[in-house]
């Protein structure tokens, strides 16, 4: 399932983050932003129970999260920016770290680093990279996700194209898909048109 967040105030930061213009300061900030808004679509299903305490007032039950343990896990290097944001709402998650680049050659990932959470299987995960674009970075990412035992995955992105969304539904049809748009097609580089261009490069002004 593919969520698309239309919020108002999703759809003008991201109008923002594609604007040639945005310099790497505004562009970082607009990218943690948004990451916190689509982790407040992303994480709406997390349990609550009943937990009782008093109010200066009264003592009652009140609603507190419950449930499976949580972890963020970024695909390096641009999904960091989001982990580091959405980690704010949930500070007990663990973090994980799955280093991929997309060879811009054949724009297969190459894995270079891997560090998750022994318990992962245990928790809900959150998969964070900015840009689901051919789809292979966040299929190879789920996968091993998945060899390490974990059993229940979203994908978060900014923004996707309609090739890296069929991808995923076609490798991994458990793992729902939150984004902010998908827009209309690839280039002949592989890069989401019309975009933001390279989001890593954005965020990290290395280009
Ligand atoms: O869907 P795909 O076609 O695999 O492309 C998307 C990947 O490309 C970008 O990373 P990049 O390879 O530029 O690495 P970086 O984050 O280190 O810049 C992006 O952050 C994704 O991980
Ligand atoms: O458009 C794209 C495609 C892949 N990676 C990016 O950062 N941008
Ligand atoms: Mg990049």
């Amino acid at each position: 399932m593919v969520t698309v967040v239309t919020h108002p105030l999703v759809q003008h930061k991201l109008s923002h983050m594609r604007d040639v213009h945005t310099g790497v300061k505004e562009f970082r900030e607009l990218a943690a932003e948004l990451s916190l808004l689509l982790a407040y679509e992303a994480m709406r299903d997390l349990e609550l129970e009943p937990h009782r305490l008093s109010t200066p007032l009264e003592s009652g039950e009140f609603p507190m999260l419950t449930g499976k343990k949580l972890a963020l896990v970024a695909i390096l290097r641009a999904g960091l920016i989001m982990t580091d944001s959405i980690v704010q709402l949930v500070p007990a998650a663990k973090v994980g770290h799955i280093g991929l680049y997309r060879d811009p050659q054949t724009l297969q990932p190459v894995a270079y680093y891997n560090k998750l959470p022994t318990d992962i299987a245990e928790r809900r995960v959150f998969l964070t990279d900015p840009m689901l674009a051919t789809g292979g970075s966040a299929s190879a990412a789920i996968q091993s996700l998945k060899d390490a035992g974990a059993a229940s995955i979203k994908l978060m992105s900014i923004l996707a194209a309609p090739e890296g969304v069929a991808v995923i539904e076609r490798d991994h049809p458990d793992v729902d898909i939150v984004v902010a748009a998908v827009d209309s097609h690839l280039n002949d580089h592989g890069y989401i048109v019309p975009g933001l261009g390279d989001a890593g490069d954005r965020i990290y002004g290395t280009k």
